[in-house]
């Protein structure tokens, strides 16, 4: 077991579907993008590696949202064999340091100094790697790109050291734990914001109102999925349809292609945009909505 914890933005998802191998979480350039606990699974020879993705641990604002993320963290960190701690290389803000504070003793955290390719000289980065050594004992420190597939590669090598000799935990084929209506609904968020960019606020989220699933004779399976995109103001509801209609329509001829590829058959997606004003700050719609 392999947690990924890391504040937001650093690559924490990206390097997650590096290390699977296949897209599992959803990753955006907008911080904060993940928002649920992802298990991804990596059989390699003998080893299998369950990776979990935590949400970036934010610090600014104090919302139910936001405690509810924190709890998520906090609940991943607790029970695995290595944690890889990620973040920029060439940067260690007091963000860090505080998701370093969260770390249980006792259980070996490899940091992880992604976006490598961003460091101008390789040189330039000795002395700041003398720094953050010196912060905690850290098993090891990875210099590395997640975008890479050189350096993901190596670091199978590097955490199968810290791993236990145990029966694997699922079947050698399995890339994930969560099910396809999960599925369904990070994929629309996907699309959401990368088709928004950085207009829309993070606290926009998608929720799956209908997922069926049925027989056709014609595609041997089909599931007709519903979604709602709940916005907190008119102006991002506005901003989601887009002129005439036609980004909301991009958004889920996108979602509808993606989900057709990882469910391998035929998908009919409904969107809906909604509104709900000041959904983030309200504990119990916070946890209608699936965030515990
Ligand atoms: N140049 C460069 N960019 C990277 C690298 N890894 C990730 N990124 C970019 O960094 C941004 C954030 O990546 P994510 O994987 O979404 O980050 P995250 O830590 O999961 O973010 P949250 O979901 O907000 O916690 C995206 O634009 C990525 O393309 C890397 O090795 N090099």
């Amino acid at each position: 077991m392999v947690a990924i914890v890391g504040k937001p933005n650093v690559g924490k998802s990206t390097l997650l579907n590096a290390l699977v191998g296949q897209k599992i979480s959803i990753t955006s350039r907008k911080a904060q993008t993940t928002r649920h606990r992802i298990t991804g699974i990596r059989t390699e020879g003998a080893t299998q590696f369950v990776f979990a993705d935590t949400p970036g641990f934010q610090t600014r604002h104090s919302t139910a949202l936001n405690k509810s993320l924190n709890k998520a963290v906090m609940g991943t960190i607790g029970d695995v064999d290595v944690v890889m701690l990620v973040v920029e290389a060439g940067r260690f803000t007091p963000a860090d340091a505080k998701v370093l504070g969260l770390l249980k003793p006792g259980i070996p955290v490899v940091l992880v100094a992604n976006k490598l390719d961003e460091v101008g000289r390789r040189a330039e980065l000795a002395p700041w790697l003398q720094e953050v050594a010196a912060k905690a004992q850290f098993a090891e420190i990875v210099p590395m790109s997640a975008k890479n597939p050189k350096d993901v590669q190596r670091v199978f090598g590097i955490l199968e050291k810290y791993l236990p000799e145990q029966p694997w935990f699922y079947g050698e084929d399995e890339l994930t734990d969560r099910s396809e209506k999960f599925l369904a609904g990070e994929t629309v968020r996907e699309k959401l914001f990368r088709f928004t960019g950085d207009e829309l606020p993070y606290t926009s989220t998608v929720v799956i109102d209908k997922f069926e699933e049925e027989p056709s004779p014609k595609f041997g399976r089909m599931v007709r999925i519903a979604a709602t995109i709940v916005v907190e103001r008119d102006g991002h509801k506005a901003m989601v349809i887009g002129e005439k209609g036609e980004r909301l329509k991009r958004i889920g001829m996108e979602a509808r292609q993606e989900l057709e590829k990882l469910m391998d058959c035929k998908v009919f997606l409904e969107v809906w945009v909604k509104v709900r004003s000041g959904w983030a700050d309200d504990e119990a719609r916070v946890r209608s909505f699936g965030y515990e």
